[in-house]
This record gives structure tokens, sequence and C-alpha cells, in this order.
């Protein structure tokens, strides 16, 4: 891009206010890159959601994912990604967490090899946070954030900080406050397009690059949209091609079939996959949630060791390594426990468990969520991983089939299950509607995707027959309605009166019923909830 052509700003439109800090990432030179990412993709973003939709109306009329007939010769064939840079090659550990200018320096202090700095579920996309988060990773790159405590604690960075990935918002996702030519701009192309418009070469210099998580992809035709981007955006910028280098989160169940195709895609910018553990469920109970044959028990009972996860977590590794790409695991949602030190250390022995089996399985590194965390995972890998990677451990000795990627999980629902949605679901929504969009809730990091799994468990119950109680009662709109009245209750007894009145649990509350007890299915929580935000 020439820098001193004028750019044009015809058509794009933003409805909120922009203050001069804001200026500096809403520039007249970013707003035209992103414009003209928008005009070359946004239609083909547009008819991808529309293909996922078609699908969805197959799913219900019986059909399920298979390995795709059309794609055999890339499953088949041998290849391998491009080389991945120096500062990927361990990621051992990786911590995870919102664009909060505090929080992206405790990260990047943390001790973590990686951490994703997240626009996606553990942000809630306020105006404010989507564009104080690039400000914030604009200054973390030139190493000149810094935080002080409204108690006068100064955080500044490390000499040694984590390598910096970002995760831009899902396709599905617009953002209201930017519109080109009549319509909202997307999400992705915002998060990603200021990102790297602003970064890629600072990045560089500083012997790094523009590394992306990219999530919630259904198909390998969303991850041809993605190397599209990457290149249309490189040639704009003058960046060689290939520099970007991206992870796929494989965390919807149709992704699952196309791990091969997902990378070979995007095998120029491919860094790996990811295991992203909670929308899986989540996505494996939308996809099939009006099949009779699927029904899932309480939501503590669906673990990384339940079959159909434990096959897909393989069958990443065994895909990764065979294409000279990292594998890394997913998030164990446990976090430190305040105050009980009994229930923190089998918070840590969970994780460490958690940890262990990814070890041993084979992937190259994890997640965590809290920088707590980071000593017990990073010990684990050390002792099970010598080399900065495990890609040499092909699995050949793993076969995971379909049957094996669909086995339905078994087990009861009970009334306490069906509470522990209610509440945690409550609790999310209206942490996100106060613009936090992770919480620890119950002792539990909880983001969008496992509100998700809340919501979309209470629905399917209250639907499919056999969404009955292991006491024999059905779940019914009514009796989810009065176990609702009890714990909102039971939340207005813990946060007090004021904060419950200020704290939005009423609107979150409705939300909730809304979702829960509507015909229609609502694809993703966060759409109508971004109704409701500023
Ligand atoms: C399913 C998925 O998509 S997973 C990926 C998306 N989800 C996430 O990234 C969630 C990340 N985790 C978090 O946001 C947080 O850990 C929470 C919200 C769960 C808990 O946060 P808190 O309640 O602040 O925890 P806590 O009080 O124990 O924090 C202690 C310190 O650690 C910091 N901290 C906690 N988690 C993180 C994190 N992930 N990154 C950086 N710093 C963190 C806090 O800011 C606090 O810092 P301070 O002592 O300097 O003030
Ligand atoms: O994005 C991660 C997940 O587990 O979902």
């Amino acid at each position: 891009m020439n820098p001193k052509a004028a750019p044009s700003l015809d058509g794009i439109e933003i409805t909120a206010p922009v203050p001069p800090e804001f200026a500096e990432i809403l520039t007249p030179e970013a707003l035209a890159f992103v414009a003209k990412l928008h005009r070359e993709f946004d239609a083909r973003r547009r008819e991808l959601l529309a293909r996922r939709a078609e699908r969805q109306k197959a799913f219900d009329a019986g059909a399920w994912p298979a390995f795709l007939p059309e794609t055999k010769h890339i499953r088949e064939s041998e290849w391998t990604v491009a080389p991945i840079p120096h500062d990927l090659q361990d990621r051992r550990v990786e911590i995870t967490g919102p664009v909060d200018r505090k929080m992206i320096i405790n990260a990047l202090n943390s001790g973590a090899k990686v951490f994703m700095a997240d626009f996606e579920d553990a942000t809630s996309p306020t105006w404010t946070n989507i564009i104080q988060g690039q400000i914030n990773l604009r200054d973390a790159i030139r190493r000149t954030i810094r935080y002080e405590s409204p108690e006068g604690k100064v955080y500044t960075l490390n000499e040694q900080v984590a390598t910096l990935i970002v995760r831009p918002r899902g396709w599905h996702l617009p953002e209201k406050h930017i519109r080109i030519d009549g319509r909202p701009a997307s999400g992705s192309l915002v998060d990603f397009g200021l990102y790297f418009f602003h970064n890629a070469r600072e990045l560089l210099e500083r012997g790094t690059g523009p590394y992306f998580y990219l999530p919630k992809l259904e198909s390998h035709l969303e991850a041809r949209l993605w190397n599209d981007v990457f290149n249309f955006a490189q040639d704009e910028l003058g960046i060689p091609r290939g520099t970007i280098k991206a992870t796929v989160l494989i965390e919807t169940v149709t992704a699952a079939f196309e791990m091969d195709e997902i990378l070979y895609e995007l095998r120029d910018h491919a860094a790996g996959l990811n295991c992203g553990r909670w929308d899986y469920i989540f996505s494996f109970i939308k996809k099939f949630r009006n099949k009779p044959e699927v029904l899932f028990p309480d939501r503590a009972l669906v673990t990384m060791t339940t079959p159909f996860m434990r096959a897909y977590s393989q069958l990443c590794v065994k895909t990764c390594h065979r294409r000279g790409a990292h594998a890394i695991g997913g998030m164990a949602a446990f976090i430190p426990v305040k105050n009980d030190p009994e229930a923190n250390a089998r918070a840590f022995e969970k994780v460490r468990e958690d940890k262990l089996r990814e070890a041993r399985d084979g992937h190259d590194g994890t997640w965590v969520a809290h920088p707590g965390l980071v000593p017990v995972a990073m010990e684990v890998f050390d002792a099970e991983m010598p080399g900065p990677n495990q890609i040499h451990r092909k699995r050949e000795d793993l076969v995971v089939t379909a049957d094996d990627l669909l086995r339905i999980p078994e087990g009861p629902i009970t009334e306490g299950g069906l509470r522990e949605n209610i509440s945690v679901g409550v609790q999310y929504i209206a942490s996100w509607l106060r613009g936090v969009g992770a919480a620890a809730i119950n002792n539990l990091m909880e983001d969008a995707a496992t509100a998700e799994i809340s919501r979309a468990q209470i629905w399917q119950w209250i639907r499919h027959p056999k969404g009955v109680l292991d006491d024999g009662r059905k779940v019914t709109v009514e009796l989810f309605e009065t176990l609702l009245d009890e714990e909102m209750a039971k939340i207005r007894e813990r946060v007090g009166d004021a904060f419950f009145a200020q704290g939005r649990f009423e609107e979150a509350a409705k939300l909730l019923a809304d979702l829960a007890t509507s015909k229609d299915f609502a694809e993703f929580l966060t759409l109508p909830a971004y109704d409701l935000l500023d």
C-alpha cells in the first residue's frame, strides 16, 4: 500500500464515539484497509454462513458428517505445512485471556511460552473493549504498555515475554459499530485487519510475526477464506505471503472431519491445530440437537476422557504430526481456588491430570486460563516432552473412525446439572453484558463457549422426549422457569440487592429464558446478546 495515497473513506461509517486515543487505531489508512478486506471478502463470508445453515438442514433431516469423498486425495497424499517460525516451535504452555490491559501484561509475563490474546470468547465485544484491546496490543508489541491499578500498583513487561498470538472474532460475528457500504463489518475482518495493519511490520522487525488463532471454523472452505484474506492482506502491505502463521481451533464437529483439509488450505500459513474442547461440545449438541439419538448428560460428565472427545483430540495429534504442524491441547476449566487450600489442591490435581494425558497422547502444548496454572502445565510438559515439541511422534498406531468421532456420551441428567446450567448461564451472560467476557463462577473459568453449552443443554433437554431427570421428572419449560426463579433468588442473596439491581442479572435471565425456551435454536448466544451491548 502506498502510504502517501489519500485513503478513500467513502462508504465507511462509524456509529460509536471515537476519542483521540481510538483515532490512533481508527486511522483513515487502517479503516481503508479494513474496508478493502470487507469489499473483497464479506460476500463470501456470508455465503459460507448460509452454507452452514444448509448443512444444518441436512443434519436435521438425518444426515451425519463424514470424511469428504471429494477431498480424499488431500487426506491420502503426502504433504506438509510450510516451516514453523522459531518462536512458535516450543508452545508447551499457552495462557489465554481477554485483551484487557493489565491481563495482557500479566499473561505476557506469566512464564508461558505463548499468550493467546482473545477478541473472541473471553472478550465481551463492547466498542471500548474492542478498540482499547487494539491499543493495548499495539502498546504491548512496542513494549510501551504500562498499567497502574487503582491501588497504585504499576505493571510493566518483563524482559522475557510470551510469544503473542491473537484470536479475532469468528466468521459469524459482526462489528456493529463499523458499517461499510451500509452493512455491519465482519468482526473477524475488523479484529484481524486493525491488528495486522498496525502491527505486522513492527512484529517482524522485532523478530516475531503476525500470528493468529482462528476460531469456530466449520469447514475447509472457511479455512480457504482465511487463507485468501491472509494473501490479500500481505500483498496489500507488501509483506511476503506465508509470513502470517495461523493455528486453527478444531472446535466444531464438522471441522473434526476436515482437519487435513483445513491444514491443506492454510498450508503456507498453518502453524497447527488446537482442540477447542468447550466449543466442540457446544457444536456437537447444536449440530445434532434435533436428532433423537443425541442427548447429552450433565455438562460436568462430558470430559476429555469421554470417548468422542478423546477420539477427536487423538485424531488432531495424528493429523497435525503427519503434516508437520503442532497439535495444541485444550483448556482445563479449573482455576486456582482462593481461601480453600483443599479445593485449590484438587483443582491443581485436575489440571495436572488433564495436561499429563495431553502430553502423553502427543500434544505439543496446552492451554491454561490463569497464570497460577502455568507452572503445573509446564512441569508436566517438561517431564514428558524433552524437545521443543513432539511432532516426531507420528502416532500411526491411532485409528480414529467416523463412528469414534460420533459416539454419543451417556449418563444421567440431574436436577443439580440443570440448576448449574441455569445459574452459570445467568451469571455468565450478566457478566458479558457488564462488559466482562471471562469470569470465575463456582471456581471454574467460564467464557462464551461454556455458557453456550449450558443454554444449549437446557434447550435440548426441554425438547427431547428423553430429557428426563434421574428422579423421573421431565425437563419442561415450567420446571426450567421454577428453577430459574430459585437460582435467581440464590444469586441475589449471594451478590446482595444493590449489585443484583445493577448487575444486569434480570436481563441475563430473560435472555437465557428466551434462548432456552424459544422454538428455534439461536446459533450463538452472543448474537442476540450483542443487541443488548453498547
Ligand atoms: C473456551 C475458551 O475459549 S478458553 C479461552 C478463553 N478464556 C479465557 O481466556 C479465560 C482466561 N482467564 C480469565 O479470564 C481469568 O483467569 C478468570 C476471569 C477466569 C479469573 O480471573 P480473576 O478472577 O481475576 O482471577 P484471580 O483473582 O485469581 O487473578 C489473580 C491475578 O491473575 C491475573 N489473571 C488471572 N487470569 C489471567 C489470565 N488468563 N491472563 C492474565 N492474567 C490473569 C489477574 O488479573 C490477577 O492479577 P493481579 O493479581 O495482578 O491483580
Ligand atoms: O476455544 C476453546 C474452547 O474450548 O472452546
